[in-house]
């Protein structure tokens, strides 16, 4: 069976040094290190900073290897003095860095093919979430052919335990296809292998669903609750860090559920995650039950919304959905 070894070893170092980045930047965010895209959703100096990082080590490590990020450096123009910030931040991870090294680093995420070998990376995978310092995610995955093979989940301010909200924070989720998922800490040391929960009742499963309800529909998961008998709460959590939660065995459930029309998920904000969650052991599909197609390009253009489960209440789940689609499915 292939393994991925050194690509394993640069993607780590290279998410736990974007972790650093990210987590300087937040602890004195203020309000001029972040703007809006052309598309209104916001992007901080921590997200540029972070593509920056991983893709110039990926460079370094893998020069032939394209990638397919989120952020784009076109973005900044005009934009001097976030450039700047980004540019210093950038520094105290890698004295080396200059403008030109920074602004090609982020560049080389442009990456629009779908052939062959590449990398996908969320360089901030909640960004609403980090700055309102609450979970967000660094995602890294290799594709081979149209399928995740390796990944890195970054989730630098997780609680190692979601009962203890102020117990110690951060991991790295690191996958393998065929080879599990193993939990890192921060600074790089294996802790343990990630296995998924053992509950078989779909009364008795924690579900997680996004914070924001412009990205998941709330009331359609709340009628997908009822309908499995789930009484407890739902756990709202920002970014990738659900996928996490579900691959841990802290959550059953994870619902993505459209709330518009047509809209196609990113590729950067489903790979690391799904291969973190199949790995230990789960099951990762659209809400119609289909796996999750990497082959069509930048987004997830064959599938609609997202179900990830410990794998025994995933069809209870997808038939749940199938009973109250027609009530719930925007159109
Ligand atoms: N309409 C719609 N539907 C579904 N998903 C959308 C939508 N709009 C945006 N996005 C993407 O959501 C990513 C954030 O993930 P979450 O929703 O899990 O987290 S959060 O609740 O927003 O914090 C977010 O990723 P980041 O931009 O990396 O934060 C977006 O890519
Ligand atoms: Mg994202
Ligand atoms: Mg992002
Ligand atoms: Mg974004």
């Amino acid at each position: 069976m292939k393994i991925w070894n050194n690509e394993k070893a640069a993607a780590i170092e290279a998410v736990i040094a974007a972790s650093k980045l990210c987590e300087n930047v937040r602890q004195r965010l203020n309000a001029g290190d972040h703007k809006e895209k052309e598309d209104r959703s916001p992007v901080t100096i921590a997200d540029y900073g972070s593509q920056a990082v991983i893709l110039s080590h990926l460079a370094k490590a893998f020069p032939n290897d394209p990638a397919v990020a989120e952020e784009d450096a076109a973005e900044l123009t005009g934009a001097t003095d976030l450039r700047q910030r980004i540019i210093t931040e950038v520094q105290t991870i890698d004295p080396d860095a200059t403008e030109h090294s920074v602004i090609t680093a982020i560049d080389r995420g442009n990456y629009g093919g779908i052939e062959g070998r590449f990398w996908t990376l969320d360089p901030i995978d909640g960004t609403k979430g980090f700055l309102r310092q609450d979970q967000y995610a660094v995602a890294l995955a290799l594709i081979e052919n149209g399928e995740v093979v390796l990944s890195v989940l970054g989730c630098p301010a997780l609680p190692h335990n979601l009962d203890l909200p102020h117990g110690g924070a951060g991991c790295l989720l690191v996958s393998q296809l065929h080879h599990g998922t193993e939990i890192y800490d921060m600074q790089g040391h294996m802790l343990s292998g990630a296995v998924v929960d053992d509950n078989f009742n779909p009364a008795l499963s924690t579900i997680c669903e996004s914070v924001e309800s412009g990205h998941s529909k709330h009331d359609w998961a709340a009628a997908i609750a009822e309908k499995l008998g789930v009484k407890t709460q739902s756990i709202r959590m920002d970014s990738q860090c659900k996928y996490a939660a579900v691959a841990r065995g802290d959550a059953s459930i994870y619902l993505r559920l459209p709330t518009r029309p047509g809209y196609q998920e990113k590729i950067w904000d489903h790979a690391a995650g799904m291969l973190a969650v199949v790995e230990a052991g789960g099951r990762v599909t659209d809400m119609n039950g289909a796996p999750l197609d990497f082959a069509k390009g930048q987004t997830l253009s064959a599938n609609s919304g997202v179900v990830a489960s410990n794998l025994h209440v995933h069809d209870a789940v997808l038939q749940a959905i199938a009973e109250t689609k027609n009530e719930y499915l925007p159109r």
